[in-house]
């Protein structure tokens, strides 16, 4: 029996950079990601990813472009995570810390995966290349990956 869990990641755009943050405290701590957490009951995805970005960081998205949908396991646990993965170039607000996030903007030439999930290197090709994507990842504890698929989708 498993419980399926709901989260949303944003990345934040510019034409060669992409905003990322290190997560201070909690679930992948100590990794850079992009932003976003578990969506609330009563909330939509789309409601959740521009409420948690808004806490995260300050910034209010406009346009918020689903990208993908990636789905976790972790061997022996029954909990799986489905990850809805936002993009937007538009975006208003002032960058800020919070007790969550410390952001960055990065350039796509210097993603830093070695400091992110194992996982990100897979997939980033398919959202930076602009293609739709749906991915499984199943973790042997949060380092390694025992098993994955990910394919390009026409829709989502
Ligand atoms: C197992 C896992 C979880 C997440 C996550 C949780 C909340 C938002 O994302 C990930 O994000 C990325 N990039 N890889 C991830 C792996």
């Amino acid at each position: 029996m498993y419980t399926r869990k709901l989260f949303s990641l944003i990345f934040i755009r510019k034409t060669s950079e992409i905003l990322l943050g290190l997560k201070k405290r909690g679930f992948g701590k100590n990794k850079w990601n992009g932003f976003g957490g578990k969506v609330e009951k009563g909330e939509s995805v789309l409601q959740g990813a521009i409420r948690e970005l808004k806490e995260e960081c300050g910034l209010s998205a406009k346009q918020l472009k689903k990208v993908g949908i990636l789905e976790f396991e972790f061997k022996g646990d029954t909990v799986l995570l489905e990850v809805h993965v936002f993009e937007t170039y538009e975006y208003s607000g002032e960058l800020i810390e919070s007790e969550e996030m410390q952001p960055k903007w990065y350039d796509l030439k210097d993603i830093p995966f070695k400091q992110m999930w194992p996982d990100d290197e897979y997939w980033f090709p398919y959202m930076l290349r602009g293609e739709l994507f749906k991915g499984y990842f199943l973790y042997r504890g949060q380092d390694l990956i025992l098993k994955y698929n990910i394919e390009t989708m026409e829709e989502l």
